[in-house]
């Protein structure tokens, strides 16, 4: 049997734990790690504790037990270290061989500094640090839209008045080249078809709208594009998202979280997945976050939680196979 990826339970406040009992539809061996009281009233679960036996009916459930039960919409800060706990444990499974990868269930960033003193802007940041210090780039992608959307913000949960500044080209370079590096080894794509979206409107239109692009981005792309990238840009942001548009990349490396987020999720919020970029191992996990606002109402879409499992078999077995 393939070794299993391991589903982090997330905030258990949030919606979560609700879609752990829709994940069998995703068809890919997987064991939930979290504390089975969070778990929705009447899920069949199954503890196991090792993970080259699995159950073969209802939920393997791979027991952390957290300090509190969850009250939905309301986070606990004495379960905030339970949370981070699940996900270095994930790690630790994966390192030793015995998963083949990470879906993580949102975590609610705020809760985690309040309760636990969490000093990451997120799963991507942490899984960089216990991966010793690994260089990476978060990957938005579609599933269910064609031509597909996957998109990499090069600055990522920093305010919008840091981004022009942070946005270096060192930083776009490295962005740029762990994306091209993932296309190739993960998603299959021998010659991936990179686009370089543009920070100022209309990128600049020649520097009457802002000058980064005409002072070092054009630059770097084309120096790219010298290497034998096969690479883009930078291209107006407004114009690079529309279907025909799209046919044209299969990725784009964008300046700012909301420029790369906003058309993946519009055009398949139900089916887009986070995906980190450069790790030592898979991690994938749905676009969303803990939707406080509907947990335990029964409301919350599981397909992109699915999409995020299925898409951590798949780039599983593909890295298996090398
Ligand atoms: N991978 C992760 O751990 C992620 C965590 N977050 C965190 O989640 C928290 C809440 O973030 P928000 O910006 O409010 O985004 P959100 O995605 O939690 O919610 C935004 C809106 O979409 C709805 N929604 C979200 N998922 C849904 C689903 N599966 N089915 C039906 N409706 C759904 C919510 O009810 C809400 O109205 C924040 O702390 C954020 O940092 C956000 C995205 C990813
Ligand atoms: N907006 C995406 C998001 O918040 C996901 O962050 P991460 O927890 O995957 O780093």
């Amino acid at each position: 049997m393939p070794r299993p990826i391991i589903v982090t339970c997330g905030e258990p406040a949030g919606i979560g734990p609700e879609l752990a009992p829709a994940l069998h539809r995703a068809a890919v061996p997987f064991v939930w790690m979290g504390d089975p009281r969070h778990l929705p009233d009447g899920t069949a679960w199954t503890e196991v504790t090792d993970l080259a036996q699995l159950p073969a009916d209802g939920l393997a459930v791979l027991r952390h037990d957290f300090a509190a039960p969850a009250r939905p919409g309301t986070p606990d800060p004495a379960n905030a270290a339970g949370v981070i706990e699940v996900i270095a444990r994930a790690v630790t499974l994966c390192r030793d061989g015995a998963a083949s990868g990470i879906c993580t269930m949102p975590i609610h960033k705020k809760a985690l500094k309040d309760g636990a003193g969490f000093a990451f802007p997120g799963h991507t940041e942490f899984l960089a640090h216990l991966a010793g210090g690994a260089d990476v780039a978060m990957m938005l992608a579609s599933t269910t839209v064609d031509p597909p959307c996957r998109v990499v913000p090069a600055t990522i949960h920093i305010a919008l008045s840091d981004v022009p500044r942070t946005l270096t080209p060192d930083l776009l370079e490295r962005t740029i080249r762990i994306t091209r590096a993932a296309m190739i080894r993960d998603f299959g794509l021998p010659a991936p078809r990179l686009a370089v979206a543009g920070l100022n409107p209309h990128a600049g239109e020649g520097g009457a709208m802002g000058r980064e692009e005409q002072d070092w981005i054009s630059d770097l792309v084309a120096r790219l594009r010298d290497e034998g990238l096969d690479i883009s840009g930078p291209l107006p942001a407004d114009t690079m998202f529309h279907a025909p548009a799209r046919a044209r990349w299969d990725a784009a490396i964008c300046a700012y979280h909301d420029q790369a987020l906003i058309p993946m999720k519009t055009l398949d919020f139900s089916g887009g997945v986070n995906v980190t970029l450069g790790l030592p191992f898979v991690r994938t996990s749905p676009d969303h976050g803990t939707a406080f606002d509907i947990a335990g109402t029964g409301q919350a879409d599981p397909d992109s939680a699915i999409a995020a499992l299925r898409m951590a078999g798949q780039l599983a077995r593909a890295r298996q196979a090398q």
